[in-house]
């Protein structure tokens, strides 16, 4: 439908200009601005104005006839929905309620017909307003939801790189974001280092394939979840060598986890060792010291587990910090 005409017909405005005020106006002149309360309207006897209804609403420049700020006389203190700034020179004719009154008397006809457009117009730009809110918020509903895809992949993309995918433990990666991540006084403050190893791994995935061997390495992720509690962090380091990070004030309570863990991974292969669900295991274990860093850990508890390697296996192996081999 098309917008009822801004401008006043001839007779209206030969009318309007006879019993309005007449005002000369200068460019940059502000009539009013958005949101200020008017009882006034205007009508365009020469030069134009331009309204700027804000945001990223198409402004308008009004010229000679064109009438605005009509809301402001017809419901009174009206807050203005745009800036009105005069853009070249020229002459207003100001209505307010005395005018308006003077006209209902002189011509109720020709007014009658002139607030039936008027109100048509508003009515159809409000229209149009909405249509306009509803289309940018729909557009505004669809970039959120684009950003919001766009932030689970990346966290999933993020989550991938730091999770071994085999056994859905942190990978190395992950094990020393974590570390990174946490402060260090609550690194070092009584917790324990395991390190983990599946004796004669080699063995399962030769004689009875690696589809085998996969799943003995999950059962062996499965073990080191039930021995972490909520401040443990349990890694595939690569192969079949893992390790956990444990809360525990003295070294009696990390060698416990240690031993339920070779404990529960010996119980379970004599349940089947035949294709095996689990291989036995070695680990290593060690205080986590406020001197040390992850390399100075690790050289520890490799060095108990190098032992219980060469004591056979299906074993935990103490290491102190002072017996450290240089
Ligand atoms: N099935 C399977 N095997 C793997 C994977 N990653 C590494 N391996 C195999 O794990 C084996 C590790 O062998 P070794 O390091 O010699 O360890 P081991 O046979 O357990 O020997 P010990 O530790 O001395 O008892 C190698 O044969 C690797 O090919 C994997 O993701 N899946």
């Amino acid at each position: 439908m098309l917008e009822p005409a801004a401008s006043l017909t001839a007779e209206e405005y030969a009318l309007f200009a006879q019993i309005g005020r007449q005002r000369r106006v200068e460019p940059g002149e502000k009539l009013f601005r958005r949101g200020d309360l008017g009882t006034t309207m205007f009508v365009i006897a020469q030069g134009s104005v331009d309204l700027d209804f804000g945001d990223d609403l198409v402004a308008k420049r009004l010229g000679a006839r064109e009438f605005f700020g009509e809301l402001g006389l017809l419901i009174g203190d009206h807050a203005r929905s745009a800036d009105a700034t005069v853009s070249s020179p020229g002459m207003l004719v100001e209505l307010r309620q005395e005018e308006f009154d003077q006209l209902v008397e002189r011509d109720p006809r020709l007014l009658a017909h002139f607030l039936r457009r008027a109100i048509m117009r508003v009515v159809l730009n409000e229209q149009s307003l909405i249509g306009r809110l509803r289309r940018r918020n729909l557009d505004l509903q669809t970039a959120l939801d684009t950003l919001r895809a766009t932030n689970h992949r990346l966290t999933q993309t993020e989550e991938l790189t730091r999770t071994d995918e085999l056994t859905g433990l942190a990978n190395r990666r992950g094990f020393h974001l974590h570390l990174q991540q946490r402060r260090r006084t609550d690194i070092t403050q009584g917790r324990g280092l395991l390190l983990i190893d599946c004796d004669r791994f080699k063995g399962i995935n030769d004689e009875y394939g690696h589809l085998v061997g996969d799943r003995v390495l999950q059962g062996v992720a499965n073990i080191l979840r039930s021995a972490a509690g909520p401040d443990d962090i349990a890694c595939r380091l690569g192969g079949d060598e893992f390790c956990l990070m444990i809360k525990a004030e003295t070294p009696d309570d990390i060698v416990r986890v240690a031993e339920f863990i070779t404990t529960t991974a010996h119980a379970l292969h004599e349940l089947q060792p035949a294709p095996p669900q689990i291989a036995t295991l070695s680990v290593g274990a060690c205080l986590v010291t406020a001197e040390g860093e992850w390399d100075d850990w690790y050289a520890l508890a490799d060095a108990a587990l190098y032992r219980a390697k060469r004591l056979g296996g299906n074993r935990v192996e103490w290491q102190d910090a002072a017996l450290a081999p240089a």
